[in-house]
């Protein structure tokens, strides 16, 4: 089949290079012209585990190609992904104008029947916006050509992206021709082989899933966080309370980590535009609110911890920081909690000495000039003449490091975990002073 997508972002490369694995021959479009330029030099410009192999192998086998050229984009796919991103506005709600500058593209070209499919996360009733703009767009040029617009929301994970889009939990497909249906279910046949993963319904409710989805496991992480400051009230450790909880089928395990917050390009953004969108409904959004409120104070629960246990002057220290990506396994530091602990150090007058295995990059990108921060070689460079290390991010390497070489390099052995990666006692043990998350020390004059 012939597809067309629009965006080469984390979704629309992963969804290009694994349709294109499917055996689709897919056109990717975007108007970042460097970027097109670095993924026809074969260069990948996300980390993704899997994807640079794959993308390569479907390059070489001439069934992905990437262009600026957005009149072969339309020309090209009887199917027209939209992936292109769809960032907070100033008031919360979705910015819709890079979906409906492509939709207006594709009523600049279209000359033959086309399934518009939108796969960005976009409020209830876009479709009928993209709609509505590829109309105008035709009528201009006084032409008349049939298209239908489909919701099919993505669900992947960053990290884990290819496993997702290739092994799908479910395919959520909003479409109300029947002959889209057929072309959709055609499509995704390869993605769903062994039990049925597609689900149809309408377009509006294929688009509040999504949201509906992100804002539910959003909701199981705040409602951790602010179980995990009780915990610390009351001398409970929120890790056996977590694993007392995820036993219960009816809770589960996913979902229910206590940590430094959520962040990166979907939750925060994602629980803000679905609040928005209620208030538009004139529907007070109570909970949403409430998941986005603790989000954000659990972002600085440790810097409050930090300003606890140095009493309050943080001048002139320094902290070796783990872990800058939102989670493990990418490079992106969107929302991350590293920023918020980070950018709150060097008000205080601190510096950091970071390490993460992939997005160190994309730091100096961000803070090109932040004197304040030094990009270290090691987990271990960043400890050397540290007051205290902050781990903000999970990576399997920071899970077993060496402690004894940990206790010699930093000036003093306070470790102040965002993560709980390590056993209290242990830690103590080991003659470390170590605050984890919702582990029975509190701060609550602080907080
Ligand atoms: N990142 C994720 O894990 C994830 C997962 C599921 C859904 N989503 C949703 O998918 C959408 C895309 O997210 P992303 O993280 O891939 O975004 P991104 O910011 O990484 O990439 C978006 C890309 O779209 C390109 N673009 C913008 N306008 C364009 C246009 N008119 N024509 C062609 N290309 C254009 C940009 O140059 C950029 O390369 C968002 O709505 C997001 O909420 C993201
Ligand atoms: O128990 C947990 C699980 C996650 N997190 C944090 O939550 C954030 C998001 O993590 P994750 O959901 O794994 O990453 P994303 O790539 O943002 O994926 C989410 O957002 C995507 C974009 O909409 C959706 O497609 C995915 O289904 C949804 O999981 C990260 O900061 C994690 O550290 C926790 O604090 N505790």
């Amino acid at each position: 089949m012939k597809i067309t997508i629009f965006g080469t972002g984390y979704v629309g490369l992963v969804t290009g290079t694994c349709f294109a694995e499917a055996g689709n021959d897919v056109l990717c479009v975007d108007i970042d012209e460097e970027r097109i330029e670095q993924l026809n030099d074969g260069e990948v410009p996300i980390y993704e585990p899997g994807l640079e192999d794959m993308l390569a192998c479907n390059m070489d086998e001439g069934r992905l190609r990437f262009t600026t050229d957005a009149a072969e984009g339309v020309a090209h796919g009887q199917f027209q992904f939209i992936a292109v991103g769809t960032p907070p506005d100033e008031d919360g709600s979705a910015d819709l104008s890079h979906v409906l500058a492509v939709a207006r593209t594709i009523g600049e070209h279209i000359d033959d029947y086309r399934v518009v499919v939108d796969k960005s996360t976009v409020p209830v009733g876009t479709a009928d916006r993209v709609h509505a703009a590829i109309l105008e767009a035709m009528e201009a040029r006084g032409v008349d050509v049939a298209f239908d617009v489909v919701s099919n929301p993505e669900f992947l994970k960053e990290g884990a992206a290819i496993e997702d889009f290739m092994k799908p939990d479910r395919i959520i497909v909003g479409a109300e021709n029947p002959a889209a249906v057929a072309l959709m279910r055609d499509l995704y046949a390869p993605f769903n082989r062994n039990h049925d993963r597609l689900i149809f319904m309408d377009v509006r409710s294929a688009e509040l899933t999504k949201y509906a989805s992100n804002a539910m496991l959003a909701t199981k992480i705040s409602f951790m966080n602010e179980l995990s400051n009780l915990a610390e009230r009351l001398g409970a450790d929120i890790e056996e309370v977590r694993r007392g909880m995820g036993s219960d089928p009816r809770i589960g395990y996913h979902f229910i980590y206590p940590g430094c917050g959520y962040g990166g390009s979907c939750f925060p953004k994602d629980v803000q535009a679905l609040a928005r969108t209620a208030r538009q409904a004139h529907y007070e959004p109570e909970l949403l609110d409430a998941v986005e409120a603790v989000n954000h104070r659990q972002k600085r629960h440790l810097v409050r911890r930090i300003r606890h246990y140095f009493e309050d002057n943080l001048e002139r220290r320094t902290f070796a920081l783990w872990g800058l990506a939102f989670k493990p396994n990418t490079d992106d530091m969107r929302e991350a909690p590293s920023r918020v602990i980070m950018e709150a150090l060097w008000d205080a007058g601190a510096r950091v000495r970071a390490y993460d295995p992939e997005a160190q990059d994309e730091a100096a990108r961000l803070y090109p000039d932040e004197a304040g921060l030094e990009l270290c070689g090691s987990p271990y460079d960043a400890l050397e003449g540290a007051d205290a290390l902050i781990i903000c991010t999970e990576w399997q390497v920071f899970r077993s490091p060496d402690f004894d070489r940990m206790r010699r390099l930093l000036s003093e052995p306070v470790i102040f975990d965002g993560r709980n990666l390590y056993d209290p006692e242990k830690m103590l043990a080991a003659g470390f002073v170590y605050y984890g998350i919702g582990r029975g020390e509190s701060v609550d004059t602080l907080i």
